[in-house]
């Protein structure tokens, strides 16, 4: 039987996976959740089109360009970010309240957002997924199929900036083997925050 969730995964904390496109971060958060179904991750809201095989509410809640506005202008977004022509966003209710039953949540979101994530929680804890090689990179976004080569260039052009941004993370996992790379983010997610082990925040 798949344990729901391990029995030390009581913690309060924010975790970012952040990583560039096509590094795997789907990937290795799908295995962390065939292990552990209880490991609760944000759907984000985006304008761009769903790819076949993505269903509303599932991968994405998909919006047009008018209701992403309207959830900007009510303050409904914890972070957001324009990525490759189109806009994401990690809608903020669902976050507060996973984090008000005392258990942890995991978003998996580009570095602008993430920078975002830090400023307001500086509690978060962000983990960077990088590749083994610039080259493996190149060939899993590929591989996928899932963009037109004009997007798959405009991707790694960003994903040279994002790497270069890795040293701002507090832990970088490379995804040689998604596997191991699971094993990895399941025990960052299990880990005691920093805060924590000093007695609290609100002491
Ligand atoms: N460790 C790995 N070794 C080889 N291939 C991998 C590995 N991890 C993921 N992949 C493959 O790389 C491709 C991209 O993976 P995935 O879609 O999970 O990336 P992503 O980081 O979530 O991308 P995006 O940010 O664009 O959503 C997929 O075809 C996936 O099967
Ligand atoms: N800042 C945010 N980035 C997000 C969010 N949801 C996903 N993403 C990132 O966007 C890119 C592209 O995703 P794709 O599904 O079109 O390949 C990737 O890096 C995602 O991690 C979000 O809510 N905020």
């Amino acid at each position: 039987m798949v344990p729901d969730a391990p029995a030390f995964l009581h913690h309060a904390r924010l975790t970012v996976l952040s990583g560039p496109s096509g590094v795997g971060k789907g990937t290795v958060v799908a295995e962390v959740r065939r292990r552990y179904p209880g490991v609760w991750l944000s759907v984000s809201v985006t304008t761009r089109r769903p790819r076949p095989g993505e269903t509303d509410g599932v991968q994405y809640h998909f919006v047009d360009d008018a209701e992403f506005d309207r959830l900007v202008a009510t303050d409904g977004l914890l972070e957001w970010a324009e990525y490759a022509g189109n806009r994401y966003g990690t809608p903020v209710a669902p976050v507060r309240e996973r984090l008000a039953t005392g258990a942890p949540a995991l978003l998996e979101i580009e570095l602008q957002g993430a920078r975002q994530v830090r400023a307001r929680d500086p509690e978060a804890q962000l983990v960077f997924l990088a590749p083994p090689s610039w080259a493996d990179l190149v060939s899993r976004l590929a591989g996928r199929g899932s963009e037109p080569p004009e997007v798959q260039e405009r991707r790694l052009a960003i994903a040279q900036a994002e790497l270069d941004a890795s040293g701002e993370f507090d832990v970088v996992v490379v995804n040689d083997d998604v596997a191991r790379a699971a094993d990895e983010l399941v025990g960052l997610l299990t880990a005691p925050s920093p805060d924590l082990c000093r007695g609290g925040a609100h002491e």
